[in-house]
This record gives C-alpha cells, structure tokens and sequence, in this order.
C-alpha cells in the first residue's frame, strides 16, 4: 500500500539528514508521494530558509543589501549539493531567483523557494521525479485551497510508475500567481498529496518521535503518546504543540487516513498514531486521563460588565457583531450572570483595541468594561476526561496549590479539553505543575 510522507526542516537541514532521509524512504517501496519542507535548523546558532527568505524580503523592502543573507542560503544549499555529488544546476537556480526578484518582487515567490530548492535537491537524490508544486496544490482566490482541484492536477500530473518529491508550503492561485501557506504549512501540502491519493498513511517525519504530553523544550524526557484522535490533535495543535499544522487535518480526515508522526533521527521509534476513532485500540491499552497539555501566550479578554446580562436576549449577538465588524476572530466566550467575556489572540486585536471597546460602551450600555492583555490559554486535551469526574477541580486546585491565578475557565460539553486562562509568566509554570500531577504521578502509581 502507498503512503504519503512528508519530510520537515529539521529532516532535511543538511546533508546528514537527506542520507537519514534516502534510507527512510528507499526502507518502504510505498513510501512514494514524498512532500518536502525548506531545510530547517542544523544547530541552536542556525537559522531555517524559510526565516532567512523573510530576512531577505525585509532586507528588500526597507531598499538594503540581502546580499549576505542570501549567500548563507546559497552556502546552505551548496554543501549538499557538493556532499551529496548531485549536478541539479544550483548556480542557474539562484541566479534566476535574483533575476526574478529584480523584475517583480513578491513576497510569496520568494520565501517559497526554499521548498522549491531543497525539493529539486532531494528529487534527484532519490531518484524521484519532481513536480512543482505551483503545478498541483492549487488555491482559490481567498486563499483556501481548492481540494478538489488539487486531486485532479496531482492525479494528473504523477506518474503512477514512480517516486515523486513534491514541495510543501505553496501552491498556486487560479490565475498561476504563486501562494505560500501560513507557517508550517507543508504539513497541509503532505495531507492533501495524501488524500489525492488515497493513501493508507501519512507519514509526518520530523525531529521528535511523535507527539508528546508536553512540549519537551518545557518539559525533560515527557511521555511519548502513542495515539491521539483528529480532534485531540486540533486542539493540542491550535493550543501551541506545533509538531504539526492544525490544519492539516482536515484533507486526511475526510478520507480517514491516519497520520503518523515519526522521527528522522529515531526510525525505529513507531511514533504516534492519529486517527479519527481510538476506542478499539483503547479498549487493549487504555490511554492517560490527559492526552496533551499545551499552552499559547499572548491573548486578550475583555469583560463587558452588565446587571442581568445573561437575561437579556441579543446581548452576545451585539456584542459578536462589533467584533465581526472588525474582522477579529473570537477564541471563547466565558460568560457569567452579569458579566460577559470576550477573549481574543491579542495580534490580532492590537490595532482596533480602542475602537471596538468604544464601540460595545456606546452600543451596549455597559455598567463596566475591562481589558486585560497579557494573558496565556492552557489547554489540558483528553478523550478519556469526560469518564473521570472532578478532572476540572483537581486541575484548578493543582494550579491553585502552586498559587496561580486564574483568570478564565472554559470547558467545551464534549468534555474533551479545559482551557484555563493564566498570565503569560505562569503558562510554563502551570503546565509544569499539570505534568506532575497527573503525568508523572500517574507514571509512578501504574
Ligand atoms: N507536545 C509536543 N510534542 C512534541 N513536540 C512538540 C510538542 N510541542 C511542541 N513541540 C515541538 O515541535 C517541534 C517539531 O515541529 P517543527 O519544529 O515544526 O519540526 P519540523 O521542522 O520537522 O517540521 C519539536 O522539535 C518540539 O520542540
Ligand atoms: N518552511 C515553512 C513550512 C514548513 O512546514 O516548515 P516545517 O515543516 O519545517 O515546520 C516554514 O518554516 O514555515
């Protein structure tokens, strides 16, 4: 059966990691859609590509030299070429990137060449055909892709017979004009190859063995978990654990195809599994209480304070609607009797701040409205939550016991995650103190 493999920066930062790469992929004759991100970080002192594009671009934009920046690219590329003894002709490559950017800069075109180069690297170093990507992951005009139309060009243009490197990260808008993706986006890329091609799996390799219950910059040696259902996957993903795209999901989903998060630098390690439904196999092996616990900084909640509040009718419809207005995006809404919370990614309400808290005083009649920024969100994710009552008290007294504040409470009727809203200077603290609790403890006890 094929299988669609995506390889991250870290997988393909230098030549070490490609020959790492060429025995994953010549190990397993399905290993055959293999989607490519730019080269990543070889050490704490190096930078990835991607990073060094968007330098270069700033460096264009404010009229500076990026001669430098763009020689360490070169550098970067050239050893493994030169390591690896491949003939792609670099030098033409780059000298068409510079001559391109001399004509017509966009930003898109250029912090996408790093997929695009190290995708025609590793084409040839496996062997593989290349399709570039600008060819087959196709976009609409507002920047969704168009998964329908990504099938029919991938299905056209592969040939069946053999291997193929595709470049995660961009694609193309309907009229040619080339696309990236948010940050970490050639995960999504791998997940749509997968579902154009009805894989059996989509083999995510990056520089952890799957994903683990903390973030292990935070956290020394956490527990490896070794399945995880879509949803855990969303939520753990848009809360911080950036192993993968959140987005990602969604063209695997649709064909149920799981998703398998390995190590380049541990193959043997059999990763985690992600899949739509866990409860067979949780039926042999029964999970933790807690899946996953994760954290972002850097939100926004303003309280609109009102007497009766949650007794007026078409209160949150006002207040939703100024935010609409604005175009901001709404992570919760925790709600008491007489007051109203709104908490939002702080970025993206930094400009409109004081016009939208004008906005709800003069549409809304407020007794009170209150901003506090600085705010992280903690996420504690796991199916297996809602059997275990009390989840939510023992976390909150745990925090407690370590004398965090809280400031927020939100737990979705699924039971399957509590998001907590602590200061940006206690999120690693608190999930510290989760780990310890309920992980290490647990670990000790089984
Ligand atoms: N819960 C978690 N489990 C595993 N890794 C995590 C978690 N949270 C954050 N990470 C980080 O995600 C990194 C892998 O993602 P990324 O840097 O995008 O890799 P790649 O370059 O291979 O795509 C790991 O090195 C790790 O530091
Ligand atoms: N290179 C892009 C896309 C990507 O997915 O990278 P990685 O797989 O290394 O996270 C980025 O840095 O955002």
């Amino acid at each position: 059966m094929n299988k669609a493999i995506k390889f991250g920066g870290s997988s393909v930062a230098n030549s070490e990691q490609f020959k790492k790469v060429k025995q994953i992929v010549l190990a397993d004759p399905g290993r055959k859609y293999v989607v490519t991100s730019a080269c990543g970080k070889s050490g704490q002192e190096d930078h990835k590509v991607t990073d060094l594009l968007y330098l270069c671009a700033a460096h264009i934009n404010y009229g500076v030299s990026y001669d430098s920046i763009f020689q360490t690219i070169v550098d970067k590329y050239m050893e493994i070429k030169q390591t690896l003894g491949l003939t792609v002709d670099l030098a033409a490559e780059f000298a068409k990137i510079r001559q391109n950017l001399s004509r017509d800069f966009s930003l898109d075109y250029l912090v996408s060449r790093g997929e695009y180069l190290t995708g025609l690297c590793l084409a040839e170093y496996l062997d593989a055909d290349f399709l570039d990507a600008s060819r087959v992951i196709r976009f609409h005009y507002d920047g969704t892709v168009d998964l329908k139309k990504c099938q029919e060009l991938l299905k056209a243009q592969v040939d069946p017979g053999r291997r193929v490197v595709i470049p995660g990260f961009y694609g193309s808008l309907p009229n040619g004009v080339i696309k990236v993706m948010s940050r970490g986006g050639s995960d999504i890329t791998g997940s749509i190859v997968a579902n154009a091609f009805d894989v059996e799996v989509y083999e995510n390799w990056t520089d952890v063995s799957g994903f683990y219950v903390a973030d292990p910059r935070l956290i020394k040696n956490p527990v490896q978990i070794p399945r995880i259902t879509y949803s855990e996957l969303r939520q753990m993903s848009y809360m911080g654990a950036n192993v993968l795209h959140d987005d990602a999901v969604f063209p695997v989903r649709q064909k149920n195809i799981p998703i398998n998060v390995r190590n380049t630098n541990h193959p043997q390690n059999p990763g985690t599994m992600i899949m739509n439904d866990c409860r067979d196999l949780d039926e042999q092996d029964p999970p933790h209480v807690i899946t996953g616990i994760t954290g972002k900084e850097d939100f926004t909640v303003i309280t609109m304070v009102k007497s009766h509040v949650s007794a007026e009718a078409g209160f949150l419809r006002k207040a939703l609607a100024v935010f609409e207005k604005f175009q901001i995006s709404i992570e919760s809404v925790p709600v008491t009797v007489d007051t109203f919370s709104i908490v939002v990614q702080s970025k993206k309400i930094e400009r409109y701040l004081y016009e939208i808290v004008a906005e709800l005083k003069k549409d809304l009649h407020l007794d009170d409205i209150q901003v506090e920024s600085h705010l992280a969100m903690l996420a504690v994710v796991g199916r297996a939550m809602k059997q275990m009552p009390g989840m939510s008290g023992k976390i909150l007294s745990t925090l407690g016991d370590q004398q965090i504040n809280i400031r927020t409470i939100n737990q979705a009727c699924d039971e399957q995650s509590i998001v907590i809203g602590v200061d940006n200077r206690d999120l690693v603290e608190a999930i510290k103190a989760i780990y310890q609790q309920f992980i290490s403890e647990e670990r000790v006890e089984r």
